[in-house]
């Protein structure tokens, strides 16, 4: 007897996930013999959810909900010894973790992915004992967005991030960055460094073009230096996917990276307040297995 779970956040999508949930439940009992349905009611429970589909052996798992609520049923798959095959309708502001996927933002055809019922393995990172999908970032850049409102980021999506971010930077000053890295040890000042594990960060698809899910490496961008000018040579290069080839950028590659700073910093992860550095991550690679279109 196969078996699926469906976790729905109902506040998730400007509360429309609801409107998803019986196509959702159509599809699914298309394809197994048991589907078991759950609300989350608030922030840890799709967490919990997760942990028990794995326990409890179910086939698959699928998430209706934003980045917030499909990292929380990442971290609660992670280094699980049973774990069901991964889906996820997206159904937030930004959707990284989906874009990096090429995954449909569309929910109604994300569903349609499901049913091919095709998986790949996907990669994903470790900080203490929590678990990420798309990026840490260290620097005042990156501490503006826990300033974002959620009626922010309603009215101004992804670049409700950017507007913070600009905010930030016109205070900001660079900080000694220490990162200890696979083939040796980046030393310097910068204003922010990315641990990307995808192509896509704050829905910018471009950022690291040579990102695959499932290389086992972080990709790691230090900017060095940034001032008006150096941000107008910029952008056109992150849009173009060769930012890393800027000159006050620095790229690498890593499995395992160590970063420390002088002063006190909290990094981001995965766009939610982490804690004070140092950190120490690995990448998992293959950890997941995540429903994906046929075609990617
Ligand atoms: N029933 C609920 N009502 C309100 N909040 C909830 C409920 N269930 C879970 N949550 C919280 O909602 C958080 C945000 O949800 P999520 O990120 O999935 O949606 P979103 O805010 O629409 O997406 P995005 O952050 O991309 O805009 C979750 O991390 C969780 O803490």
């Amino acid at each position: 007897m196969s078996k699926a779970m469906l976790i729905i956040n109902p506040s998730s999508g400007k509360a429309d996930a609801l409107s998803h949930e019986a196509p959702a439940i159509k599809v699914l009992q298309e394809l197994y013999d048991n589907v078991t349905i759950r609300y989350t009611e608030k922030a840890g429970d799709a967490k919990d959810l997760a942990q028990q589909a794995c326990e409890q052996r179910f086939d698959a798992l699928v998430t209706l909900g934003g980045d917030g609520t499909v990292n929380e049923s990442v971290n609660g798959l992670a280094e699980q010894p049973h774990q069901p095959a991964f889906g996820f309708l997206p159904l937030g502001t930004v959707n990284d973790f989906a874009r990096a996927l090429q995954l449909p933002l569309d929910p109604s055809e994300a569903i349609e992915v499901i049913r091919q019922q095709h998986t790949i393995p996907v990669d994903i990172g470790k900080v203490d004992r929590t678990y990420f999908m798309n990026v840490l970032a260290i620097g005042a850049i990156a501490e503006a967005v826990y300033d974002v409102s959620p009626e922010q980021k309603s009215a101004f999506g992804p670049l409700a991030y950017v507007l913070e971010g600009t905010k930030a930077f016109r205070h900001h000053t660079p900080f000694a960055l220490t990162l200890e890295h696979d083939q040796g040890v980046w030393e310097g000042d910068a204003y922010l460094a990315l641990v990307a594990l995808t192509n896509s960060v704050g829905g910018i698809e471009s950022l690291a073009p040579q990102a695959k899910v499932h290389d086992g490496c972080f990709h790691v961008f230090i900017v060095k230096r940034l001032g008006l000018t150096n941000i107008a040579q910029m952008i056109p290069e992150l849009l173009q996917g060769s930012l890393s080839h800027h000159e006050d950028i620095e790229y690498f590659a890593t499995a395992t990276l160590r970063a420390s700073t002088a002063e006190r910093h909290i990094f981001n992860i995965d766009g939610d307040e982490g804690r004070p550095l140092p950190f120490d991550a690995a990448v998992l690679p293959h950890e997941l297995r995540i429903f994906v279109p046929p075609d990617r």
